[in-house]
């Protein structure tokens, strides 16, 4: 927790007070059904509290804004991101139940009013967004073939709504496409090892009107 601290020192009690309970609950329910490795769940304020985290090192999400999280597996990033942002509501989503079954219970043990979960394949959401955010979840190119029509266009905030996603590695081949990508390094924002490769991608979506 030091770690989150460390990195985002204006949290508020409430928000300190959540992000405790949050390994409390993951290791508790992890014991029950295993959606996060032993390795991660060592290192949670790490590699999925302050890695979901980067996205708010990219943007203050301004109150109100809807956010969308595609493949949320056990909560990352949109728990981190919904107990940072109180104000915006976030729509956690993934098509495999079990995991969603972890996530409702984090989300119940938090107390957290502004997250709701759905059990679907993100093709099948028939929504608007202002952000899609995401981590490990598919190939740009088949990623935005899924989230064609859920980005909305009111603009409140400081980046053009779109995606914004977690990624690692050389990125060069994947987004050569995307001339409108915007790519920020972790490790401009935290000095820990474990993010030297890693991205946060902005990726702006055009929608039609
Ligand atoms: C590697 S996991 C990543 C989980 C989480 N985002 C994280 O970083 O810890 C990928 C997740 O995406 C989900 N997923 C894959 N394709 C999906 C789709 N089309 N719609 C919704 N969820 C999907 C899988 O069920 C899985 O939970």
């Amino acid at each position: 927790m030091e770690l989150v601290l460390k990195y985002f020192p204006d949290l508020t009690s409430e928000q300190i007070q959540k992000f405790e309970a949050l390994e409390e609950l993951y290791k508790d329910w992890n014991l029950k059904i295993n959606v996060v490795s032993r390795k991660d769940i060592d290192e949670l304020y790490l590699r999925h509290v302050l890695h979901s985290l980067a996205i708010a090192k990219v943007i203050t999400f301004k109150p109100g804004t809807k956010i969308m999280d595609v493949g949320t597996g056990g909560g990352f990033p949109g728990i981190p991101l919904a107990i940072l942002f109180p104000e915006c509501s976030f729509h956690l989503v993934d098509s495999i139940a079990k995991k969603l079954k972890v996530v409702n219970e984090v989300v119940d043990g938090l107390g957290l009013d502004n997250v709701k979960t759905t059990h679907t394949r993100v093709e099948e959401i028939d929504d608007t967004y202002d952000f899609i955010v995401s981590r490990a979840v598919a190939a740009m190119p088949t990623f935005v073939r899924w989230i064609k029509g859920k980005v909305s266009k009111n603009q409140n905030n400081t980046l053009k709504n779109g995606i914004l996603y977690l990624k690692g590695g050389d990125l060069t081949e994947e987004l050569q496409d995307y001339k409108t990508v915007t790519i920020y390094p972790i490790n401009d924002f935290y000095n820990e090892p474990f993010f030297e490769t890693k991205k946060v991608v902005h990726l702006p979506i055009k929608f039609k009107g």
